[in-house]
């Protein structure tokens, strides 16, 4: 819409009014912050002078510590509200530059119309006028669903109803609006395609200017238990995720804070990725990590374990037989019968069964694992296995007191007791001495009872802490144990599993656990079953729990997840056609359901994709089998181009001269390939010639440039422009890979480009030729 000049006028006067008033409230307050900041300075020079410091009586004690605790309190206090102070600031200098993004107005019934103005905080003016509302507040709610017309919006009061006369978006920067339009439906497309137009950051963006009605919806859900959001690619799942926080961050702010929301992410990379959104939104982010770092956390001091992604690599590079019975034991041992399984066996132990190991010291069995066997079904089989860890616990200590006293005798005490230092015979010194009874000729008996007690004491410290901590059960054992029963627990056959492959499976495990490792499919077994055994380990305040890229999630590790977050309320996104392994999991949404069975669910469906140009999407789009239900956003750009090349040599340089185009119009250029052996060869060809970097599992950030990346690791990112490493039919050959090989296209937001070797993948078939150019080299190389 083509505005005349004094309405754009008169609205640069009001962001210049606003700006300036911003402006003002930030130098008070970095006026007062600075008095803080003197007046904190000044409590901890004079610390001691202003506190009262008398410990001759009992009551000059006592005054002299609430005198000291009064001070500390008084610092902390001036330092915490110079810690408020200057996060104010920073959000402040951002509505500095951007004041707001959009304007309605409204007119609620019987009242007079007001102009409604939004940005990423409320700003007030000195007499408590809204020059900014924050995006947040429930009146903002009717830009985001509502088009000029009756609208209604919901307050912790009730529903407001009235007309919005008007609805304005605006681009602001640096105080001077770029870009005004009115619009006539929720968001305008115009400003949609300004922003999404622009080139790719290495940090995701937040889209708080632009929300569209559908993620809205998810942003402001506050009832679900579980909000399940089945999005297909660059539908914006992951922004609604981080939106959805910062909105439940305001919401719930007087009893919600950022430590109380974790976030499942699917590897370190996209941790980094999105870790700049909430506090660009003026909030503290989350607790982000991922379920391979949280298992690592639970078991790797035993075990060393496998994530997703040696998985991914394990199963390319394994022989072909063992890669088909590996898929079966990641089929059976991530579905929810199993994890039934285990607690059916886990029933069957109250009476007998569970394994424990020998408490040993220098050699010798000091306490049998028949010992504690016999104490731990000494209770009565009412007592839950759990419960009875700590009654156990409790008696093995006293028993380990008494063979310490026994100990104390020992001839390896006394070698030790000579390689002690001079404070220790000081300290036994001092200790006998004011603790004198009989007379002066015991004194030398009796410090060397008291260094004989130290040493036991010390050598005995570690074995007291891993009985603290149930080491004495056998939790590797134990696996292996149930491992042994599941056939006569579970129909294999059902499973569609033989009991050769079963036996097959089963060896291959107690390998990887002889050698100490685990695999990703026996992760969450393995921790469910010594939970259930020794007692959950369950965290009870976490609030909100995030998982992204949930197609990727086992239905073990969705039930796990539920049973270590037992009173979260869970928010799970992901797409269907996204999954890494491929497997056919549509039946994921009604599995959650089953998870949450009686408690309130909602299931929400993103379909349009705003990440890439039209052509992109449409190229995309049709590598799906039901690609259909993915809705295109209208945004013109260039064809994609498949480039097919005879032999390695020629493709790698293909992609040099292609990577050296993209990379002057773009700001991030990804070659994508689908192994890391695969990605490592380009990088060695190309890193000879250009500036190039290669992101491996480890890597926790990227810059701007061209990178070299693996299709698991590039999950959920995105760039401006993608290059495909050797599609070919050889390397995507396979009915299975047909997700991964969209997910890996659909990174490119502005141009794509595949490459193969030889023939490209019949997955491409699909697509119409009018939909990309393609181009055959016609010499041979190497
Ligand atoms: N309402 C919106 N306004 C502006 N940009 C948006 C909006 N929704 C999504 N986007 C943009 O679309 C791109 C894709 O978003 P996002 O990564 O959140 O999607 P996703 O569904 O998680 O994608 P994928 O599953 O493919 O990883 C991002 O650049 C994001 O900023």
């Amino acid at each position: 819409m083509e505005f005349q000049s004094n309405e754009w006028n008169q609205e640069q006067e009001r962001v210049d009014y606003t700006v300036k008033k911003v402006r003002n409230h930030i130098n008070t307050l970095v006026a007062s912050a600075e008095n803080v900041k003197q007046e904190a300075e000044e409590i901890r020079k004079n610390f001691w002078e202003d506190v009262t410091v008398n410990f001759d009586e009992p009551d000059d004690v006592i005054e002299t510590m609430t005198s000291i605790k009064q001070q500390v309190e008084l610092l902390s206090e001036r330092e915490r509200s110079y810690g408020h102070v200057e996060e104010s600031v920073k959000t402040l200098q951002k509505l500095a530059s951007s004041p707001y993004f959009a304007r309605v107005d409204f007119r609620e019934d019987g009242e007079p119309l007001e102009q409604i103005y939004i940005g990423i905080a409320s700003f007030l003016d000195e007499a408590d006028n809204y020059l900014v509302y924050d995006w947040r507040a429930p009146i903002s709610s009717i830009y985001y669903d509502g088009i000029p017309g009756p609208v209604s919006y919901k307050t912790p009061e009730g529903t407001r109803k009235g007309e919005m006369e008007l609805k304005r978006q605006f681009l602001i920067r640096d105080g001077v609006i770029q870009s005004m339009f009115d619009t006539g439906v929720t968001i305008g497309d115009e400003m949609l395609q300004e922003i999404l137009g622009a080139k790719a950051n290495t940090h995701m963006k937040s889209i708080v200017a632009t929300i569209q009605k559908e993620q809205n919806k998810i942003i402001r859900d506050i009832k679900s238990q579980l909000l399940f959001v089945q999005g297909a690619a660059g539908s914006g799942k992951t922004s609604v995720a981080l939106q959805r926080i910062a909105f439940l961050l305001y919401h719930f702010r007087e009893s919600l804070s950022a430590e109380q929301i974790i976030l499942f992410s699917p590897n370190p990379l996209f941790n980094s990725y999105i870790s700049k959104v909430l506090p660009e939104l003026g909030e503290n982010n989350m607790i982000q990590t991922t379920f391979f770092d949280y298992a690592r956390h639970r078991i790797g001091k035993d075990l060393e374990v496998e994530s997703l992604f040696e998985q991914f690599e394990n199963r390319l590079q394994g022989v072909k037989e063992h890669a088909e019975i590996r898929d079966k034991a990641i089929m059976v041992k991530g579905s929810l019968d199993f994890y039934h399984v285990i607690e059916k066996y886990v029933n069957q132990l109250l009476k007998g069964g569970v394994h424990f190991r020998d408490i040993v010291f220098r050699g010798k069995v000091l306490i049998s694992k028949q010992e504690i066997s016999e104490l731990f079904y000494s209770y009565d089989s009412s007592y839950s296995l759990p419960n009875r860890f700590p009654l156990v616990a409790k008696r093995l200590l006293k028993i380990l007191d008494e063979k310490a006293r026994e100990e104390e005798q020992s001839e390896w005490v006394e070698e030790q007791m000579d390689l002690l230092d001079k404070e220790d015979f000081l300290d036994a010194f001092k200790n006998v001495k004011s603790n004198k009874k009989g007379d002066v000729f015991d004194s030398f008996d009796q410090e060397k009872a008291y260094l004989a007690k130290q040493i036991v004491r010390r050598y005995f410290k570690k074995l007291k802490r891993s009985v603290k901590q149930y080491r004495f059960f056998q939790s590797k054992a134990q696996y292996v144990h149930f491992l042994e029963q599941v056939p006569k627990l579970l129909s294999l056959e059902k499973q569609g599993i033989s009991e050769s492959e079963w036996e097959s499976i089963k060896s291959h495990t107690i390998g990887n656990l002889r050698k100490k490792e685990i695999r990703m499919e026996d992760v969450v077994p393995y921790m469910y079953l010594s939970d259930l055994i020794e007692g959950k380990k369950s965290q009870t305040s976490m609030k909100y729990v995030f998982i992204d890229e949930i197609q990727d999630y086992t239905p073990i590790q969705l039930a796990y997840l539920r049973f270590l977050f037992p009173y979260s309320k869970f928010t799970m996104l992901g797409d269907i056609n996204q999954s890494i392994h491929g497997a056919e999991n549509e039946s994921q949404i009604q599995m959650a359901e089953d998870i949450f069975a009686g408690q309130k669910s909602e299931i929400v469906y993103l379909r349009k994709s705003y990440r890439s140009t039209l052509p992109i999407t449409r190229f995309t789009k049709s590598i799906l089998a039901d690609g259909e239900e993915v809705e295109l956003f209208e945004r013109e750009g260039e064809l994609p181009k498949v480039l097919v090349t005879k032999n390695k040599n020629e493709m790698l340089e293909k992609i040099y001269e292609e990577a050296k185009y993209l990379s002057e119009c773009s700001n991030t250029v990804a070659i994508i390939g689908k192994s890391m052996e695969q990605c490592e060869e380009a990088y060695k060809y190309l890193q000879m010639r250009m500036d190039v970097t290669l992101l491996g599992i480890e890597t926790r950030e990227f810059n701007e440039g061209i990178i070299v990346i693996p299709s698991y690791l590039a999950k959920g990112l995105e760039f401006d422009s993608v290059i495909v490493l050797n599609a070919s039919d050889e390397v995507y050959g396979k009915e299975t890979e047909r997700r991964l090989l969209y997910t890996i296209c659909t990174r490119a937001m502005h141009r794509l480009v595949v490459t193969s070797i030889g023939s490209p993948t019949r997955l491409l078939n699909s697509v119409p030729n009018d939909y990309y150019h393609i181009s055959v080299t016609e010499t041979t190389g190497e």
